[in-house]
C-alpha cells in the first residue's frame, strides 16, 4: 500500500503517522453530521470545513474520495446516559410540527449553511430512519454472538462481554462505571451497557416495528451500520468532535466490530468552537448560529477564520476576529484579482511551479495544518504584489496564479467558485447601499422625479426599497402594490 505524504494524527494510535489508503487511489471517509433539531451554528461548521478542505486535499494528491455524511433524524435522548428527553420529539411539539417536519427543516437549513461556506456536498448522505432495517439486523448480530442482551423491548449492549472496550478514548474500563451516573429504574445489566434498541413508551412519536417490539435505534448504531454500509467493512477515515470520542465513537467502533467488521482505521478529532472560552452547544443555549453570522459577514470570511487555526487546537469566536479574517480575505481576493488582470491567456503550461508550492504541501501533509497553509499563501501574497510592481515576466506571474488557484481556491476552498460567489454578493449589497445613497440624496434635494426614477429602476431588477425608522432597507422581490411604491 503506498503511503502518501500526507501526515495524518489518529487518534486510535495517539501518533500523528503517514495516510495510507486501504485501496490504493481510493479514501473513504465518513464524518458524523448533525442531529438535525435546530439551526446550525458556528460550532457545527468545523468539521463539514475540515473535511471539506481534507478531501480537496486528497483530491489534489490525486486520490478519489467518497465522503459520506450522516444525518441524524431519529430523535435522541439529552442525555448520553440513555436518558432523559427526546430533543427532537421535544422540538416538534414546541415548534407544533411532525418530527420529520423538524428533521427536513433544520436538514435543508444545514446544507444550505454549508453550501454558502463553500462547503462541497458530501457523496452520500443517509439518514438514520432510512437505514431502521439494517441497524435491527447489526443488533441481531450483536445477539446472536452473545454480546448484547434484551430486557422488555430494550437492548443492551454487553460492555464487559468486549475486552477493547475503551481503546479509542483511552478509558480505563472499571473507572467507568464510577463515571456513569446509576439511572434510576435502569434495566441494565451493568451501568456501562448502552442502547443499541430502545422500547418506545406510550407517547413516543417516533417508533418501528422490530423483533423486539416497537422501539427506535440507539444513537450509536446508525453510524456503524451506515458507515459500514457505503465505505465497505473497513475503511479509512472516521471523523467527528473531540466531544464525540466518548462515548459516541467509542460505541460505534465496539459495536461493529464486535459485529465483525475492522471499521475506521484513522479517527480524526477536530477540537471545539468557544464562545467567551465555552464548547457552543445548543443543547445549553450557548451559540452564535450562521445565519446570525451570515447577516454580518461573508460566510467565506467564517471559512477563513476556523481555517486560521489547527483543527486540534480550540477556535474561539468573537467578534473581532471575525473582522480581522474579513479584512485578511479582503487582501487576497484583491491581491488575486491584480495578478489575474496582469496575466495574459495561454502559454508556460510547462513553467516551473512556484517556490511556494512545495511550503504549502508541506503544511497540509503535517496533520493538516491549514493555519500554517494561510501563512504561506501570504508569504506568496507580499512576493506576488512585489512582483507586479516591479513588473516581473509572465512565466511567474502565471505560476502564481496556478498556485493561488490550486492551494486557496482548489484546496481551501476562499478564492474562486462558491468563494466568488460571495464576493459578489458583498458587491451587490454595496453598490445597492450606494444607489440607495444616491436616492436619499436626491430627495433631500426634493428632486423627487430622479429619487422615484432610481427606486422604479432597482424595482425592474427585483430589488425593494423600503423607508424604515432606521433608514432605508433594501430587499430582493417584488413591490406588494402599486400605492407601496410611491
Ligand atoms: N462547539 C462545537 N465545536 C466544534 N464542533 C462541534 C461543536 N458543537 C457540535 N459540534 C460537532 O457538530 C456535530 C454535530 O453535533 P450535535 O448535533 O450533537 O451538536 P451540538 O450543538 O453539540 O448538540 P448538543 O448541544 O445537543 O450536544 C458533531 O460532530 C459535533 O462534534
Ligand atoms: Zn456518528
Amino acid at each position: 500500500m503506498p503511503a502518501t505524504p500526507l501526515q495524518l494524527y489518529n487518534t486510535l494510535t495517539r501518533r500523528k503517522e503517514p495516510f495510507e489508503p486501504i485501496t490504493p487511489g481510493h479514501v473513504g471517509m465518513y464524518l458524523c453530521g448533525p442531529t438535525v433539531y435546530s439551526e446550525p451554528h458556528l460550532g457545527h461548521a468545523r468539521g463539514p470545513i475540515l473535511f471539506d478542505v481534507l478531501r480537496r486535499y486528497l483530491e489534489y494528491l490525486g486520490l478519489r474520495v467518497r465522503l459520506v455524511t450522516n444525518i441524524t433524524d431519529v430523535g435522541h435522548l439529552t442525555d448520553d446516559a440513555d436518558d432523559g428527553e427526546d430533543k427532537l420529539l421535544k422540538r416538534a411539539k414546541l415548534e407544533q410540527l411532525e418530527p420529520m417536519e423538524i428533521a427536513d427543516k433544520y436538514f435543508w437549513a444545514y446544507f444550505d449553511a454549508m453550501a454558502k461556506l463553500g462547503v462541497r456536498r458530501p457523496d452520500i448522505t443517509p439518514r438514520a430512519t432510512g437505514h431502521i432495517t439494517e441497524q435491527i439486523a447489526m443488533t441481531q448480530t450483536l445477539l446472536e454472538r452473545g454480546l448484547a442482551y434484551e430486557r422488555g423491548g430494550n437492548v443492551y449492549f454487553d460492555v464487559s462481554a468486549w475486552e477493547t472496550y475503551g481503546e479509542l478514548s483511552g478509558r480505563n474500563v472499571d473507572d467507568l462505571v464510577e463515571g456513569t451516573r446509576i439511572a434510576t429504574r435502569s434495566d441494565k445489566d451493568d451501568p456501562r451497557d448502552f442502547a443499541l434498541w430502545k422500547r418506545a413508551e406510550g407517547g413516543h412519536l417516533m417508533r418501528w416495528p422490530s423483533p423486539w417490539g416497537e422501539g427506535y435505534p440507539g444513537w450509536h448504531i446508525e453510524c456503524s451500520v451506515m458507515s459500514t454500509k457505503y465505505l465497505g467493512d473497513a475503511f479509512d477515515i472516521h471523523g467527528g468532535g473531540l466531544d464525540l470520542i466518548f462515548p459516541h465513537h467509542e460505541c460505534e467502533l465496539a459495536q461493529a466490530k464486535a459485529a465483525g467488521k475492522p471499521f475506521a482505521r484513522v479517527w480524526l478529532h477536530f477540537n471545539m468552537v468557544t464562545l467567551e472560552g465555552e464548547k457552543m452547544a445548543k443543547s445549553k443555549g450557548h451559540f452564535v448560529t450562521l445565519e446570525e453570522l451570515f447577516r454580518r459577514f461573508d460566510p467565506i470570511a467564517v471559512r477563513f477564520h476556523l481555517l486560521g487555526t489547527h483543527y486540534r487546537s480550540v477556535s474561539d469566536f468573537s467578534e473581532a476576529s471575525l473582522r480581522a479574517s474579513a479584512q485578511g480575505l479582503r487582501r487576497l481576493r484583491e491581491g488575486y484579482a491584480a495578478l489575474a488582470r496582469a496575466v495574459e491567456d495561454g502559454g508556460d503550461e510547462d513553467a516551473d511551479p512556484s517556490p511556494y508550492r512545495e511550503r504549502f504541501e508541506a503544511a497540509m501533509n503535517d496533520d493538516l495544518n491549514t493555519a500554517q497553509a494561510l501563512a504561506v499563501l501570504y508569504d506568496a501574497l507580499r512576493e506576488t504584489n512585489a512582483a507586479l510592481a516591479r513588473g516581473a515576466d509572465q512565466a511567474t506571474l502565471r505560476a502564481a496564479k496556478r498556485f493561488f488557484d490550486d492551494a486557496a481556491g482548489g484546496v481551501l476552498g476562499i478564492l474562486g467558485g462558491a468563494a466568488e460567489t460571495q464576493g459578489d454578493a458583498e458587491l451587490v449589497s454595496g453598490l445597492v447601499e450606494l444607489i440607495s445613497a444616491q436616492r436619499q440624496e436626491a430627495r433631500l434635494r426634493r428632486d423627487f422625479a430622479t429619487a422615484d426614477a432610481i427606486r422604479e429602476r432597482l424595482a425592474a431588477l427585483g430589488i425593494v426599497l423600503e423607508d424604515t425608522p432606521d433608514g432605508v432597507r433594501w430587499k430582493r422581490g417584488v413591490p406588494k402594490t402599486e400605492a407601496e411604491t410611491l
